[in-house]
């Protein structure tokens, strides 16, 4: 039989991570190791590892690990699992991989009794707080990985007392301080890159084979006195990761000092005039492009303005009714309140919105083959009508208006340097302004995380934001001119009750959004956490909320255009600002999720069933509406691990008592103490039901939620 501490912590393990399928996992198993539990590895009878990368887990760790009596390996790197990381530790682990999971909070600095260590890997979690100073004992450990957390502060004093330790990773992280407590480490391989360190690196750092070290705000004032040629001081001095270290205002410390003052002084001389006669060049290679480019540019004007006045002389010869050029505008300014499809011609408008964005995207192509950047920026901010083709010829403004939008693609942009711009009406942000409004995203302004990022309440001179800082493994999965793209798309959603993006930045590897700060927080919250909000809750209100919730759906699927599907609806996407009024969030974010989003989604409660099929469309937002509209009415959660098993998964408990008015009438939100009506009560359920239902295609169109809602207010 397994020793029975190794039979409690497992089973502790198991309950915490929520029973999931695993073959041969029983609840309350006797005997794993006899048992042959899947991922368990057993010396006679004690648990010696559990390996379960990979494994799809949810849920959370129990403190229960901590009683395995003598387990060598834990690797459950690659799960969903969130919660934070036990304060209960096994201490004869050698091993402890929980790599690629959701665990938020901070490194326990019960760490400290881990004396086997030697493997850590806690990266791309939503680990936060400082590094605990609690290495003092973890002589063994040889590989440590912290990279791609939110992890801010200094390096602890007993973090240079680890003699074995071969590799640091500690990338894309708020760390900051100096680097002085590494420089006696047997380190082979450092990777510290993105995060806010100061120098001067101290110059035994620099002979380590691997150093990776870009995008920290180094003082390089340790080179000595020489004229060494540097671009004007940044208030954030920050080594760009595109420029490289070996650059002469870039070098760092020590190597500038292998030289003598002579030969610095003549190399800098060379330098002056080297970079003299380039700028002279690059001067007048761009004066003959400028000219080039004009000569193209008032071409291009004459032919567009000769097809505009051939097609007024076509309208006006066929006398087709007045041709409304406002349809000519971006997609997003075609916003206006009520806004109603005009769903027979879905397919034919479809085709010629196509149609038409391939034309602006061919123009788009165009200019980067032939334009110098500085045309691609003039023409970045010239306006929209430079971008958009002719007007349509007459038989198209038979269709609705509203619906002729076009998406405003930009012109493609060749580099970042483009992407130091506003976009829309997004502002840029340097992250020194953020890291001064956030406090160096100070452990008080964060307001909370999720599978995207982390959110810090930030106090800019005009008012207060939310800034989204994205993970790093989530921004890897874009390109620079994608970022910039995407920041557009979402900066032209113009919608009073989608939270408004008030800006970006992308700079030094890291990326973030600026948003407007909501004060109520999430409906999540509200309906969950916050008793106070929760009261102020009555049904007309959340009705309301519903209403508005609708109208945001109804905004992304049947206004714009192409539709935009959310993706991830559900109650802590709901903010409510000052006076309870729906902003909805994330909205834009699809491209940035990935399968591991949908299948959160799912984990929550909130996913469609179709999702298990890998497809997702506006239909299934509509599904994940209405589970938002399940928890206004019951004031449940969508998934509520701490009741009892047929409740958990609030739709499967909710689906049979929609139908019956004696059930409906129990299952509303007992904080309402009955203060609604009945007729109210039942319409509402009916929406939820046609919106829950498993086939698709049944499932009814936002603008018929909105109108249904509208009724009952
Ligand atoms: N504009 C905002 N104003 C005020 N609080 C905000 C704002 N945006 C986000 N928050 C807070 O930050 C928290 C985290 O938001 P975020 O969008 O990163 O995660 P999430 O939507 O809860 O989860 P996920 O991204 O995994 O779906 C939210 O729950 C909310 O409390």
């Amino acid at each position: 039989f397994t020793d029975p501490r190794d039979v409690f912590a497992i089973n502790s393990l198991y309950t915490s991570l929520g029973y999931p399928l695993l073959p041969g996992w029983v609840p309350y198993g006797l005997d794993p190791c006899g048992d042959k539990w899947h991922g368990v590895l057993c010396v006679n009878s004690n648990v010696t590892a559990i390996v379960l990368n990979d494994s799809n887990l949810g849920g959370e760790l129990s403190e229960g690990i901590g009683s395995f009596a003598s387990i060598i390996q834990i690797n459950l790197s690659n799960n969903h699992i969130g919660g934070s990381i036990p304060s209960n530790l096994p201490v004869t682990v050698k091993t402890l991989s929980l790599s690629g999971n959701q665990l938020t909070g901070s490194i326990p600095d019960t760490i400290s009794s881990l004396g086997q260590l030697s493997d850590l890997s806690l990266n791309n979690n939503h680990l936060n707080g400082v590094i605990p100073d609690a290495f003092q004992q973890l002589k063994s450990l040889i590989n440590m990985d912290l990279s791609g957390n939110s992890l801010s502060g200094q390096l602890p004093p007993s973090m240079g007392n680890l003699p074995s330790l071969i590799t640091l990773h500690l990338q894309n992280n708020q760390l900051s301080g100096i680097l002085d407590v590494l420089q006696d480490l047997a380190l082979t391989d450092l990777n510290i890159e993105n995060n806010l360190f100061s120098g001067p690196i101290p110059s035994k750092l620099l002979s380590i084979p691997t150093f990776r070290r870009a995008g920290n705000p180094f003082n390089t004032t340790i080179i000595p006195s020489p004229p060494v040629i540097s671009p004007s001081p940044a208030p954030f001095a920050v080594l760009s990761p595109d420029v490289a270290p070996s650059q002469p205002f870039t070098v760092p410390s020590g190597q500038g000092l292998q030289h003598s003052g002579g030969q610095k002084s003549s190399n800098s001389t060379k330098h002056v005039k080297v970079i003299a006669i380039a700028g002279l060049l690059t001067l007048v290679i761009l004066g003959l492009g400028v000219c080039l480019l004009m000569s193209r540019f008032l071409k291009r004007r004459r032919e567009s303005q000769k097809e505009t006045k051939r097609h007024h002389a076509y309208s006006s010869s066929k006398g087709s009714p007045k041709h409304d050029h406002s349809v000519q505008k971006p997609y997003y300014d075609a916003e206006k309140a009520g806004l109603r499809p005009v769903t027979g011609n879905r397919k034919a408008q479809g085709n010629i919105s196509m149609n038409t964005s391939e034309a602006v995207q061919h123009k788009g192509m165009k200019s980067t083959t032939s334009y110098t950047d500085d045309d691609l920026d003039s023409e970045m901010e010239s306006t929209v009508s430079d971008i958009l083709p002719p007007p349509p010829p007459p038989f198209l403004s038979a269709l609705s208006a509203e619906r002729m939008v076009v998406n405003p693609i930009l012109p493609p942009i060749t580099s970042v340097r483009h992407a130091m711009k506003n976009v829309n009406s997004a502002e840029f942000f340097t992250i020194a302004s953020l890291q001064q409004y956030t406090n160096s995203f100070s452990q008080d302004n964060l307001i909370g995380g999720g599978m995207l990022g982390t959110v810090y309440r930030a106090e800019s001179p005009k008012k207060l934001l939310a800034v989204k800082k994205l993970d790093t493994a989530v921004t890897r999965r874009q390109s620079d001119q994608e970022f910039v793209g995407m920041v557009s798309n979402i900066s032209g959603l113009k919608h009073e009750n989608i939270v408004k993006l008030v800006g970006y930045c992308s700079e030094h590897g890291q990326r973030l959004l600026v948003y407007e700060y909501c004060r109520y927080g999430t409906l999540h919250e509200a309906l969950h956490l916050d008793d106070e909000i929760h009261r102020k809750l009555s049904w007309s209100t959340r009705v309301r909320i519903a209403h508005q919730a609708a109208r945001a759906l109804e905004y992304l699927h049947e206004v714009c255009h192409p539709p935009i599907v959310h993706q991830n609806f559900k109650s802590a996407n709901v903010l409510l600002d000052d006076e309870l009024a729906v902003r909805m969030s994330d909205c834009g974010l699809a491209p940035l999720m990935s399968s591991d989003s949908t299948t959160q989604l799912q984990g929550c409660g909130y996913g469609a069933p179709e999702l298990e099929l890998g497809s997702y469309s506006c239909q299934s937002d509509v599904y994940s509406f209405g589970v938002v509209m399940l928890e206004l009415l019951t004031g449940r959660k969508s998934y509520d691990r701490s009741r009892p098993r047929g409740e958990q998964l609030l739709v499967r408990w909710a689906i049979p008592r929609l139908h019956d008015i004696d059930a409906l009438s129990r299952m509303v939100d007992p904080s309402l103490n009955g203060s609604y009506p009945s007729k109210s009560l039942s319409r509402f359920a009916d929406i939820i039901s046609l919106c829950i239902q498993s086939e698709p295609e049944f499932r009814p169109p936002m603008s018929e939620i909105v109108q249904n809602l509208l009724h009952m207010i």
